[in-house]
């Protein structure tokens, strides 16, 4: 073996699309939840161990996680696949590793406060096949399964098509996950407005100009800036938090309608769930992706969790219809595994 091939940010970046990415996520939160289901009618096989968590220092504001993974027998219907026998039935062992480093952001220049590479293993063999660029697909795959659980515990109430009904999304916190949650909500919903949020003012009006030029987004809204979280989440159908913050940004009384609202819980502060406040959980139907994961990494956690968003996808669950539902993302490792699958299945594509 002459070892691992290298696939920098250039090479994934060319081959991540929204379609690539949601179907990998999506078969990545089917595959846990039928695991943790115990369904023997579906075909998967998950290993999925806890991540583990290196601080860096004396403080948790550096950390490294190692996230390993094996998800067998899915199949890749990513757009990026065609050709290449995506729909055949694969199996993949990947292992993640990724740096959270908070003051990044204060560098001069700044740089991302999440970095990451993915090792892609031979699934027969166990040897190394792949390290690969894991920044982008970090950053993807969270928007995706944001897009996913938005799909199914939002959309999944109503009885119109997802490209007809408009919705006005609330974007808390305006970094890196805001921002690409921003492109993801734009690109895969019919979004009429859209309202940012950023302790930093600036930050929020830079991505407001940003989205306005760019082009290339399914919906162009209505773009707001505003004052407060609380005034960004109240007329807000969907919305997604992801900054740093160990303090709740709104309370359930921010919230105006809470029939027909879905929120994506992305960010971690000191406690991953401290961003958003406590009694918002409590009149939430709450949706994690990993039951496991959070039997491990949410301690303390305000509410009993409905279920995994897989569970949802099987149709093991069905949501409240009327109900508020919270996605508590954590990410991934299996997540991981199948989108750097399908970012090397099209590229093996693009150059065969
Ligand atoms: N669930 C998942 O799968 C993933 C979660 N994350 C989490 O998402 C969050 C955001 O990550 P990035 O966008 O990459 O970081 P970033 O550094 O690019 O952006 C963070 C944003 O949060 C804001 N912020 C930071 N501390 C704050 C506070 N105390 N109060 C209000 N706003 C505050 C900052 O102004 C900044 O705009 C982090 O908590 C990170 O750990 C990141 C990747 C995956
Ligand atoms: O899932 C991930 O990747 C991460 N989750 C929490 C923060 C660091 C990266």
């Amino acid at each position: 073996m002459s070892g691992p091939i290298y696939y920098g940010a250039e090479l994934v970046r060319r081959v991540l699309t929204w379609q690539l990415v949601n179907d990998a996520v999506e078969e990545a939160l089917k595959a846990v939840a039928a695991q943790s289901r115990n369904a023997p009618q579906l075909p998967y096989v998950v290993s999925q161990p806890m991540r583990s968590v290196t601080i860096a220092g004396t403080e948790r504001s550096q950390l490294l996680f190692t996230m390993p993974a094996y998800v067998g027998n899915y199949r890749l219907t990513a757009a990026g696949a065609a050709g290449d026998a995506g729909n055949a039935t694969r199996s993949t062992l990947a292992c993640k590793l990724v740096t959270s480093f908070r003051g990044n952001q204060e560098l001069q220049p700044p740089l991302p406060s999440i970095a990451a590479n993915i090792l892609l293993f031979n699934a027969g063999t166990g040897e190394i096949d792949a390290i690969m660029s894991g920044t982008d697909i970090t950053t993807w795959r969270t928007a995706a399964a944001s897009v996913v659980a938005t799909k199914y515990l939002y959309f999944g109430r109503f009885n119109a098509a997802i490209s007809e009904l408009p919705i006005k999304v609330a974007i808390i916190g305006c970094g890196t996950q805001g921002e690409i949650h921003a492109v993801a909500m734009c690109s895969n919903f019919k979004v009429e407005q859209l309202l940012l949020y950023n302790r930093t003012a600036t930050r929020a009006q830079q991505l407001a100009d940003k989205l306005r030029k760019m082009t290339n987004l399914q919906h162009t809204p209505e773009i707001i800036v505003c004052n407060s979280a609380r005034d960004a989440v109240r007329d807000a159908n969907v919305i997604c938090v992801a900054t740093f913050s160990r303090e709740p940004l709104f309370n359930a009384c921010d919230l105006g309608s809470k029939r027909g609202l879905h929120i994506n819980a992305v960010g971690a502060g000191e406690v991953a769930f401290g961003e958003v406040a406590t009694d918002v959980y409590q009149q939430s139907e709450v949706f994690v992706d990993s039951l496991a994961n959070a039997e491990h990494e949410l301690k303390g956690f305000p509410v009993c969790i409905a279920g995994e968003v897989g569970n949802v996808i099987n149709k093991d669950y069905k949501p409240e219809p009327t109900s508020m539902t919270l996605f508590q993302s954590m990410g991934m490792a299996s997540e991981d595994a199948c989108v750097a699958e399908a970012v090397r299945s099209a590229l093996l594509t693009i150059d065969s």
